[in-house]
């Protein structure tokens, strides 16, 4: 199949935000006030997605997010035969499952840049009966895979990376999951646990699933065993890292994602740069996402914290330097990299070296765009530190990640002259970003 003629998955774009190469943060005046509630997580939109799609019966999915990373996984879904229907303006998918045997016999899937995507419809693609090829762009066709590809060879799955590259194109002869025993890799991305245990239930028989090694980003596989048992699987940890999973499969049901609260960090840390106060909606301590614990290395800088049922609230404080392990957070390392120049000594960000294989190198990126602002930064193997000190403007280069662009707009919102190269590339999580955050700001202008 021609990729050429695949529509452009992307949301409609605010005009200017989509029109515009460049756009220049404007300083806010005094503290940032208010309240927001972030679209639907992206991790758990794509979870649901997924085990919904596996399940016998129907599921309605509320909250769902609309973006790149999420429409991709919707056409694919479509092109595997699970008839499903996307009310974008209301937020729902409503979808018949498939009863874990994915119905067509051929499917080509394109899913852009989408992690999740393409690890999470690789192992279940493995259940139906017949070939699958999966691509993304350019740096998708960067991003290793091949821990994934090896584990299901261990149980005999017609598995190869295209181009011998242990990175996508990917192509499966599948005739559906046999049980057994494998292990899996888990210290470049934990999506490839991820990915196996939500098939795992889908398999001819029982499997027990060991992690090999050390596994990185562990509350995004709590996350998977949350959605999973929701659905009705049964899984068992006897140890950590060791999972036995029975057949049974999944059963559809009515399923509400909260909000993202990797986009959340942008807004609290709004606050913790302007000295302000923003609650964010419907998120709290009890979060499926890990993601939350952002709020807690702001208050370890001085900020405070509310934690209430169903908000988070952040109070920004003079900021201190820390020196933090954000392996089970990474997607919010950049947020502090921007919260950082702001403290009155320097951050270490450490253990967080499976940052290099996501969007971008996020290590590299990071301290090149630092430095581009003039400040002094260090690169690690497994992080980076930042000092803080006098900046320039500076037009900062994205490479394409959604987070560079969202972490170093809030650099903007206390330093004159910085602008954000390629605001659309938000589109893969935040197609609204600017504009949310915009509103945020507003009181401040
Ligand atoms: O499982 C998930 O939903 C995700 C896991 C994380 O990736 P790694 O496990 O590769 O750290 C994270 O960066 C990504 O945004 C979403
Ligand atoms: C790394 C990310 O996503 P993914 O791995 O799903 O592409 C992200 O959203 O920061």
């Amino acid at each position: 199949m021609d990729f050429g003629t695949l529509p452009h998955l992307f949301h409609p774009l605010s005009e200017q935000h989509r029109m515009t190469d460049t756009i220049t943060i404007t300083p806010v005046r005094g503290p940032v006030l208010g309240t927001v509630r972030p679209p639907g997580s992206k991790s758990l939109t794509n979870r649901a997605l997924i085990v919904a799609a596996l399940a016998r019966g129907a599921s309605e999915l509320t909250g769902v997010l609309d973006s790149q990373d999420t429409r991709v996984m919707v056409e694919s879904l479509r092109r595997l035969g699970i008839e499903l229907e996307h009310d974008a303006a209301a937020c729902t998918i409503d979808l018949t499952g498939c009863a874990g045997r994915p119905a067509v016999d051929h499917a080509e899937l394109w899913l852009e840049n989408s992690g999740t995507s393409i690890r999470f419809l690789t192992a279940l693609c493995t259940l139906g009966d017949g070939r699958f090829r999966l691509d993304g762009n350019t740096r998708m066709r960067e991003r290793p895979i091949g821990p994934l590809v090896e584990a299901l060879r261990q149980l005999d799955v017609d598995i190869v990376c295209e181009l011998g590259t242990d990175c996508p194109p990917v192509q499966i002869a599948a005739s559906g999951l046999p049980g057994g025993t494998l292990s899996v890799g888990g210290n470049l991305s934990s999506q490839y646990l991820s990915a196996l245990l939500m098939a795992a239930p889908c398999a001819k028989a029982a499997i027990n699933l060991k992690v090999d090694g050390t596994l990185v980003s562990r509350p995004y596989v709590d996350m998977t065993l949350e959605v999973m048992r929701a659905f009705g699987a049964r899984v068992e940890e006897p140890e950590p890292g060791d999972f036995i999973l029975p057949p049974g499969g999944y059963q559809g049901r009515s399923y509400d994602i909260e909000p993202d609260a990797s986009a959340a960090s942008y807004f609290f840390a709004a606050a913790a740069i302007t000295g302000g106060e923003v609650t964010v909606e419907g998120l709290s301590r009890d979060a499926l996402q890990g993601d939350v614990g952002f709020v807690d290395v702001l208050v370890q800088m001085g900020c405070e914290a509310r934690w209430e049922a169903d908000s988070i609230t952040l109070v920004g404080k003079p900021l201190r330097g820390v020196d933090v392990d954000m392996n089970a957070i990474s997607d919010t390392a950049q947020t502090l990299a921007a919260v950082a120049p702001f403290a009155s000594g320097p951050t270490r960000i450490r253990n967080v070296a499976h940052m290099r294989h996501k969007e971008t190198d996020r290590v590299a990126a990071v301290v090149n765009e630092l430095r581009r602002l003039g400040l002094e930064a260090d690169e690690h193997e497994d992080g980076l530190t930042i000092h803080p000190g006098p900046m320039q403007p500076a037009d900062i280069e994205t490479y394409d990640d959604h987070r560079m662009a969202m972490s170093f707009a809030l650099v903007g919102l206390r330093h004159p002259g910085v602008g954000i190269k390629d605001p659309g590339c938000t589109v893969k999580t935040y197609p609204d970003f600017f504009d949310d955050l915009e509103g945020l700001c507003r009181t401040a202008r």
